[in-house]
């Protein structure tokens, strides 16, 4: 007998799939809205008692049949509020075209005041659905339906901007009658013969999600995408380096070409503008039962949303801090709320829902989010249009541990496989990242140059075997920046103790006063002439700033002032220290994270030294041209990709580049430059004037990136 599966925009209550599981491998949930939780567990205990796995108890069938009428009741109902209100909306376009005023006059991302019901409730859905007819009219190649949806709210909100609207409805109540049909169109809007036919289909005992799924992919003409970023940390909120400023920029990138988008990391403090959103929901973690509050925020049109729980709680100094299976079950829970978001968050009271949906995972720490989503529900008939992308920041961290932490995951056993890795230096083990790699629907990396490292036994840090085999869906896109956050025009931390804003135009004298200013706040003497060198980073093995200790020497040497930002490894930090303590008349070695501090010697500083190992992407760099600050650094990944090597016959490059991670080839290139700088000013000019030049903005890496969720999207 075939069961009865029904799920409708709700929560698919998996502590019941998963006792399923445990108890009986594969099984199919059973929930209706608003009884999700009740239906799931009673099919779940009843199937306890059935043999062959597939009975469902006649009780619980009854109870699910009853609970679906309502809810194709409730569908009907507001199939044919929709179908009233679009034959007014008609009539309202009619008499707008009458009185001869253009129909899609003003630009759809004018707010009207009508939107202020969006203010009310905190969000702005209509300037989502506002992008969403923009971007469906800008790929006009995309079927009828959505140029309808267009005409229908575009020209709306013109009328209701800029004409009176006489009658019973008044401006407010039709624009939040639209936020209802259209975010209903964005988490998968029922047509009404589709409706008719779920519930012929229903009453055959057909699977409601599955009909569903098939106007998600009929909608899926559209390339506009439901978004959801998942990743440990999230610039401004939390951050240990450059994911956290990824997360933090990219969905707004991301939003800002139509797509809606969520961003989801955990809540390590009481941080002031999220409020508590939904339901609270509980989930199993090595055996434990975990509450999950989730926190909501939209800002700059992406929906943050914050996991609340203790587990989280002071960690936030140490987010990768605590015991392998301390962080291996803050991961855990992460990826497990994150994976049920799009169906318990109802951001701006709509969920998410999986029409058009993809996840994207960050690194090892949400490498989970791509194996959960297809054990819990595409293995199960669920969410089988939903996608997953995994990015990876950087592959020195896998999330590796013995074979018995597979008990922690909650996953059936033949899963088991998916992490098993071996290599010559952890032999057999678990490995979290591989897992991830070989569950995702597309990976990606954060360089060209890095895609192609992991591919090699050096670079791939023993997945190279496992990242070959998954060349196919594999691909690097150049990490953007945040320019908003990083902007020497409008730098924030640049407003105060005597340092300045600046612009490609005032350079020269901005950051003269920048540096002045940095000087001045570290003790040090205060010379314009001098070249400042800044190094800003994690002290550890990657960044190479044991090459910098090297070199020491020969830089003092130099006339020249150093300034040295980081925090990590012990020995590193007192390297630091003492560094300081030897040269102390002109160097600095500034212990500790500081935001404030890393974006003032971005611009008071004149040559930034990077000379990493690897370098997956670098974002410090980038940074650093943005704001005039010349770039030295070790060609290999991203740095190679981003920072061209200078090249004085042609006046053309943006810093200097050198082959190999030694001291001695450091020395060389930073020689070079520093000869620049003091010799040749015209030369050092261009050099800053270029690299102040270039887009380094979000919006081409979002574009890419677009491209690569619309290709996990029609992929299978
Ligand atoms: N002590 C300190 N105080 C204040 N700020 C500090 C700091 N130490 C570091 N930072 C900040 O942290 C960020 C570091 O970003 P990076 O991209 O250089 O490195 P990270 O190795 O962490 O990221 C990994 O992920 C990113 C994102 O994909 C890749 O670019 C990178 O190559 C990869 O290693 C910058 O914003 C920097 O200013």
């Amino acid at each position: 007998m075939r069961s009865v599966r029904f799920c409708v925009n709700g929560v698919y209550g998996w502590p019941a799939v998963l006792r399923g599981w445990t108890k009986r491998g594969s099984r199919k949930c059973l929930c209706a809205a608003g009884a999700h939780d009740d239906a799931v567990n009673q099919v779940g205990e009843d199937a306890d008692h059935d043999d062959d796995g597939v009975r469902v108890s006649n009780e619980a069938l009854r109870a699910t049949i009853r609970k679906s009428r309502e809810v194709l009741a409730m569908h009907r109902d507001l199939l044919d509020q929709i179908s009233e209100k679009k034959k007014l909306i008609s009539v309202i376009e009619a008499s707008s075209i009458h009185n001869g005023q253009e129909p899609f006059s003003g630009s759809p991302f004018s707010r009207s005041d009508a939107v202020s019901e969006g203010e009310e409730i905190g969000y702005d859905l209509q300037m989502y659905l506002d992008r969403r007819s923009q971007k469906s009219e800008i790929r006009s190649t995309h079927g009828e339906s959505i140029s309808v949806q267009h005409e229908y709210y575009g020209s709306l909100e013109d009328k209701l901007s800029y004409t009176d609207v006489n009658g019973s409805y008044s401006k407010v109540s039709y624009v939040h009658y639209l936020y209802k049909t259209f975010s209903s169109a964005a988490t998968n809007v029922y047509e009404p013969q589709s409706v008719n036919g779920m519930e012929q289909d229903y009453e055959k005992g057909h699977s409601v999600t599955e009909e569903i799924n098939d106007n998600s992919s009929s909608s899926a003409a559209v390339d506009v995408m439901n978004i959801i970023l998942v990743a440990a940390e999230c610039a401004p909120w939390s951050k240990t380096g450059g994911l956290g400023d990824v997360a933090g920029a990219l969905p707004k990138a991301l939003s800002k070409r139509g797509h809606r988008v969520m961003a989801i990391v955990p809540m390590y403090g009481n941080y002031e503008e999220p409020r508590q959103i939904g339901e609270p929901k509980r989930y199993q973690v090595a055996g434990q039962d975990m509450e999950v509050k989730y926190h909501h925020a939209y800002i700059d049109g992406v929906d943050f949303v914050f996991i609340h729980n203790p587990i989280f709680h002071n960690v936030e100094s140490e987010i990768y801090g605590g015991d392998r299976t301390d962080i291996l079950k803050r991961m855990i829970l992460l990826c497990k709320a994150a994976v049920e978001a799009p169906w318990c968050v109802p951001c701006g009271g709509f969920c998410y829902g999986d029409g058009n949906l993809v996840f994207i995972a960050n690194d090892w720490h949400t490498a989970l989010l791509p194996v959960y989503l297809k054990a819990y529900y595409r293995d199960n008939g669920f969410m089988i249009y939903a996608r997953s992308v995994l990015v990876i920041h950087n592959i020195a961290h896998q999330g590796r541990g013995p074979l018995d932490d597979f008990s922690y995951l909650d996953l059936p056993s033949n899963y088991l496989d998916l992490f098993k890795h071996h290599d010559p230096f952890g032999g057999d083990h678990l490995n979290i990242f591989a897992a991830g790699i070989k569950a995702a629907d597309r990976l990606l990396t954060v360089s060209h140059g890095y895609a192609w490292e992991l591919k090699t036994p050096e670079g791939g840090w023993g997945l190279h075997g496992i990242i070959n085999e998954s060349d196919w869906k594999f691909q690097g896109i150049v990490n953007g920046i945040d320019t908003t956050d990083w902007n020497p025009r409008c730098d924030v931390h640049l407003k105060s103790d005597g340092y300045s804003n600046y612009s490609l135009v005032t350079v020269e004298t901005g950051k003269a006063q920048c540096k002045a200013a940095l000087q001045k706040e570290l003790g040090l003497p205060v010379r314009g002439d001098v070249p400042v060198i800044a190094f800003i980073g994690r002290l550890d093995n990657q960044k190479g700033v044991d090459l910098i200790a090297e070199a020491m020497p020969w830089i003092a040497g130099q006339d020249v002032q150093v300034i040295l930002l980081g925090t990590g490894r012990q020995d590193l930090e007192d390297t630091l220290r003492r560094l300081e303590s030897q040269h102390y008349d002109r160097v600095r070695g500034w212990v500790g994270f500081s935001v404030r501090l890393a974006h003032r010697m971005t611009a008071g500083t004149d040559i930034l030294l990077m000379p990493s190992r690897f370098e997956p992407c670098g974002l410090n760099q980038l940074y650093a041209m943005m704001y005039g600050t010349v770039p030295v650094v070790h060609a290999v990944g991203g740095l190679r990709d981003t920072v061209q090597h200078y090249n004085p016959y042609e006046e053309a490059g943006l810093g200097w580049t050198f082959e190999n991670a030694e001291a001695n080839r450091m020395i060389d290139a930073l020689g070079h430059c520093l000869n620049t700088y003091r010799n040749y000013k015209s030369s050092w000019e261009g050099l800053r004037r270029r690299g102040m030049m270039q887009d380094l903005s979000w919006d081409t890496a979002a574009k890419r990136y677009e491209e690569v969720l619309v290709a996990a999207k029609y992929q299978w």
